[in-house]
């Protein structure tokens, strides 16, 4: 460190070798017991267009259509998704964590509702607090096992969703507008917010785009002509579905039986959101690395013989191969690996020392698995290899284990 060093960066504009990274994420872990694989936000411009409506709609088609599905009700002041589901109860918790209430059909949801004791008591929280809350159903909330989490944002695009965006790893959103917004100006605010928070756009919906005359099936715009897809070409985005005014529809919502809702307007979802949709490690490319001795997985991180390096593409093994232990020097490995593209470190044991790195890097460790490396890394991609947290603290450990 040179002899001017305050270790105030702030206080100096010149580079130096020991300048520090502002880090700036802000993003937040889910419960280390959820796994959650594809996360789709539902925003709005404003409320009362449907948003809710829609958020329930795609977790109810996508859990008919078999997946395992969940609803975060982010909208904090205005919950809506219990009331559609018709849920009553109160959701429970542990020193562990809270859970869940399942619907009838299956799909997992939180709400504020669900923890109110009164649900007709109104939410006048400020803004930090009703972000922390939202935070804090992805944090605290054992979500277990879940293909598709939908979330119900808070409308607009302020501070709230901006906050909830950057602490939840939302892998898309869909917009929902109806025609009788200011449709082309919150769509640009919707999709300028997406941009600066990086998360893809998957489309758009215009909600009560038409009615249709139960006796004649004749359809009227009742809010005018739709410009969607004049907005949508602009901004190169899809127009995803158009759903119409349906008093079938807010019945349904009312009496909470949202679960039986019957159209075909969203049939194409799943294709959209199973195949386009990036998931966690959908389909972005990532390594996942495996302490080994040849093709089994060791004991001793920082003396392993090997790394076999996984090259995992749509959530599958593309590519692998395997490169021999440059060395042992405390603190070495993690930048090795790091420098390599590395994501997720497996081994079986693992000093607190090399965690502590890892995790200051963003690379996920797993430690506690045996076995062969591939099959290691193949259970880690279906979800089924949990860290047993266990750090290597025996002593005659102390330096192979990477400490
Ligand atoms: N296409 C539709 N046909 C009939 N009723 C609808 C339709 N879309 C929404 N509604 C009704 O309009 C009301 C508002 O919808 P919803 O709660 O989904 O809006 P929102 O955008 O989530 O609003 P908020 O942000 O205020 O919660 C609900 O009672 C819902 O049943």
């Amino acid at each position: 460190m040179s002899e001017n060093c305050s270790q105030n960066c702030n206080t100096h504009s010149n580079d130096c070798a020991e300048r520090k990274e502002q880090k700036t994420d802000f993003s937040e872990k889910p419960h280390e017991l959820s796994n959650i694989k594809k996360v789709i936000g539902i925003v709005s411009g404003k409320g009362g267009v449907g948003k809710s409506l829609l958020t329930s709609m795609l977790a109810v088609i996508m859990n008919r259509r078999g997946y395992k599905t969940a609803i975060l009700d982010a909208d904090v002041t205005g919950p809506s998704i219990p009331k559609a589901f018709g849920i009553q109860g109160k959701a429970t918790g542990t020193e562990l964590g809270l859970f869940p209430i399942k619907s009838k059909t299956g799909i997992d949801i939180m709400s504020i509702n669900l923890l109110l004791e009164n649900d007709t008591d109104p939410v006048v929280w400020r803004g930090p607090i009703i972000a922390n809350t939202v935070k804090q159903f992805w944090t605290d909330v054992i979500w277990s096992d879940v293909d598709f989490m939908f979330i119900d944002m808070p409308p607009g695009t302020g501070d709230v969703p901006l906050t909830v965006f950057q602490s939840i790893a939302v892998d898309g959103i869909v917009i929902v507008t109806s025609p009788q917004e200011l449709v082309s100006m919150i769509v640009s605010k919707a999709v300028k917010m997406a941009e600066m928070m990086n998360i893809p756009i998957i489309g758009l919906v215009e909600n009560m785009a038409y009615f249709k005359c139960p006796d004649c099936d004749k359809e009227y715009k009742l809010f005018g002509d739709s410009h969607i897809e004049k907005i949508a070409g602009k901004h190169n985005i899809d127009v995803l579905a158009k759903l119409p005014i349906d008093p079938q529809i807010s019945a349904a919502c009312d009496k909470g039986m949202i679960e039986l809702f019957d159209g075909n307007w969203l049939d194409h979802i799943e294709e959209v959101l199973d195949k386009k949709i990036e998931g966690r490690n959908g389909g972005k490319k990532m390594k996942i690395a495996v302490a080994s001795e040849n093709e089994m997985v060791t004991e001793h991180f920082g003396h392993c013989e090997n790394f076999n390096i996984f090259e995992v593409k749509n959530n599958q093994i593309v590519k692998s191969e395997s490169i021999p232990n440059p060395g042992h020097r405390p603190g070495f490995l993690p930048n090795f690996l790091n420098d390599r593209g590395v994501k997720v470190i497996i081994s079986g044991g693992m000093g607190r020392g090399a965690i502590d790195i890892f995790n200051e890097k963003g690379i996920e460790v797993i430690i506690g698995a045996t076995g062969n490396a591939k099959v290691a890394a193949g259970q880690y991609l279906q979800g089924n290899l949990k860290s047993t947290g266990s750090v290597c603290h025996e002593h005659q450990h102390h330096d192979e284990c990477g400490n």
